[in-house]
């Protein structure tokens, strides 16, 4: 029997109509929530994702800005574009789209954003706050996935997580919001040994490694949840996650496609973030 399609598209259009809603709420009360783009240089997908990102901002009702820079632009120009947009008040949210151009730190610049509009919740802020389960900004991607499990019913206390990567704004994240929802975690990466004998005790299986077709079927246990956060090209260029869905399917109960699984929540998600922070702005 194949195993469940968790669709992605389909419930982030649902969080989407709500988020919707919460728009309308707003411009009632004449405030209309704007998201500033920042892109750096020419990296085709990373003007994709923007694209995307805006076209989903304005098909909500919200502002969008795109802000964008040649690939020579000085980390200090860019630091003094941040630093601009902190300071707008039509503005209510940031996001810096990466990788940025190597000779830019990357870290210097998420820090610049200021805390309340850092929507994407990569700041060392908002990374502290949601290590201590305080409110703030989660991270799209791991927040999209928390989402998808909750709205196909998936029990997360008390099941075994394994996360395959440990990136700042997926892998570890990730981990820390199932050990909020009482997982037991185990993080794995590209140095761990065998594997496939931590991942095959996976209740959740969160593979997040960027590389195709990675995790096998020798990876998952029989009725395994497995969350593909993968977005890489095969041989023939074709768009495909970390999983090897074809192998995979059957084995595992749920399964996230690629496309069409964690990626439109990562947008979705901030879409929520950027609304939630325009009614901070409200409520303070
Ligand atoms: N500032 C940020 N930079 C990056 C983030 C991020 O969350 N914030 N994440 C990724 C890229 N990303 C958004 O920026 C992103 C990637 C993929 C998708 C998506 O919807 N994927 C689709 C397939 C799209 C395609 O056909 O290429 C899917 O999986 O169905 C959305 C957002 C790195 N940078
Ligand atoms: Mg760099």
């Amino acid at each position: 029997m194949s195993s469940a399609i968790i669709n992605g598209k389909e419930i982030g259009q649902e969080i989407r109509n709500a988020v919707a809603e919460r728009v309308i709420r707003l411009k009632e009360q004449g405030l209309t929530p704007g998201l500033a783009v920042v892109l750096v240089g020419d990296n085709q997908a990373s003007a994709t994702y923007v694209r995307n990102k805006q076209k989903s901002c304005e098909a909500i009702g919200m502002y969008s800005e795109l802000i964008k820079l040649p690939e020579e632009t000085t980390q200090e120009e860019l630091l003094t574009q941040i630093q601009l947009l902190n300071q707008r008040e039509d503005i209510h949210g940031i996001l810096v789209q990466l990788p940025l151009p190597k000779h830019i730190d990357e870290d210097k610049v998420i820090a610049t954003i200021a805390v309340e509009k850092d929507v994407d919740g990569f700041s060392p802020v908002s990374v502290g706050k949601m290590m201590l389960g305080q409110e703030t900004f989660l991270p799209c991607t791991p927040f999209g996935v928390m989402k998808l499990l909750e709205y196909s019913g998936i029990e997360i206390a008390g099941k075994h997580a394994v996360i395959v990567g440990r990136s700042h704004i997926v892998g570890k994240p990730m981990g820390q919001l199932l050990l909020q929802k009482d997982a037991t975690v185990t993080y794995t990466h590209s140095k761990t040994p065998d594997l496939p004998s931590f991942t095959k005790q996976a209740d959740i299986l969160i593979a997040a490694v960027g590389r195709a077709n990675f995790i096998t079927k020798e990876h998952v246990k029989e009725g395994a949840v497995v969350i593909d956060v993968g977005i890489n090209r095969d041989d023939n260029n074709k768009l495909c996650g970390d999983v090897n869905f074809a192998e995979v399917d059957g084995i595992a109960s749920h399964i996230t496609p690629v496309p069409g699984g964690v990626g439109p929540m990562t947008i979705t998600m901030l879409l929520f973030n950027t609304v939630q922070a325009a009614e901070n702005k409200l409520a303070n």
